[in-house]
């Protein structure tokens, strides 16, 4: 993937040769702008690739976003201010137009889905970063695409609540079957959650290297005590260090 600039052009990805299967979990990691934001907005047909060929779903990106075959989760929740919690999540069922009388079920099903039931009709001011990032959960769910893309969801909040909705993540992927690209800064958070930690290297962004994380589920606290989790993230460090340099 090249950008044009001026005077000149960025190349944010290189030979990033990647496959994902259904149902996994996997994270992005890597130096800041190493091009992991590029690689899942191209998954996203956000923008479209310079060269090389990407298949989501078995067919371009485009057809798959036009099925809506996708949500996706920013950095920043992006709630609209003016709108309730439930009437934000309802969002992408309106603009389906999807029948009516369906679309406040289906919303609520996804507040609880996160634990929001009770705050349905709070506004997004009104709410702390992680439940508004709950709430922006909720809606790139409420309809049922099979994959997630979800960019440094929990980046913003601190390390207790971020453990937490960790722990959500991983039963909402468990219940739902989901296939999840996750991008993240944080070693510990890559092996809690992923099948797969898939390493960059610095720009232009390549695949340093993917570490298999065969921690057995369900995770939780435990989980973090195991020494298969420090072997992991030693794994992935080594491979950071390898792609800084
Ligand atoms: N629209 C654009 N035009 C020009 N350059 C871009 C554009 N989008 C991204 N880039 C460049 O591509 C590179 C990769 O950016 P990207 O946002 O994908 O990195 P990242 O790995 O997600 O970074 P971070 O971890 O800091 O969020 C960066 O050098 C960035 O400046």
């Amino acid at each position: 993937m090249v950008f044009p600039v001026p005077g000149g052009e960025t190349v944010a990805l290189k030979d990033a040769d990647l496959e994902i299967m259904p149902g996994e979990f996997i994270s992005l990691i890597g130096p800041s702008g190493c091009g992991k934001t590029t690689l899942l907005r191209l998954m996203a047909d956000l923008i479209t690739p310079t060269s090389g060929e990407l298949l989501v779903n078995g067919g371009t990106p485009h057809a798959a976003r036009e099925k809506r075959s996708y949500g996706y989760v920013f950095q920043a929740p992006a709630l609209m201010e003016w709108r309730n919690v439930l009437s934000n999540v309802k969002l992408p069922l309106e603009v389906m137009n999807l029948p009516r009388d369906g679309r406040d079920a289906k919303a609520r099903e996804m507040l609880k889905l996160v634990g929001l039931e009770k705050f349905e009709r709070s506004y997004p001011w009104q709410l702390s970063g992680g439940m508004q990032q709950r709430v922006s959960i909720a809606r790139a769910l409420a309809f049922d695409p099979p994959l997630l893309f979800m960019d440094e969801p929990f980046g913003a909040l601190d390390e207790i609540t971020r453990e937490n909705l960790n722990m959500e993540l991983l039963r909402l992927w468990k219940e739902t079957g989901k296939t999840v690209v996750f991008v993240t800064h944080s070693i510990s958070e890559a092996v809690f959650l992923s099948t797969r930690v898939v390493v960059m290297t610095a720009r232009p962004g390549k695949i340093e290297g993917i570490v298999n994380v065969d921690l057995p589920h369900p995770r939780g606290d435990h989980s973090r005590e195991d020494p298969r989790f420090f072997q992991y993230a030693a794994e992935i460090r080594e491979l950071l260090r390898k792609g800084h340099s």
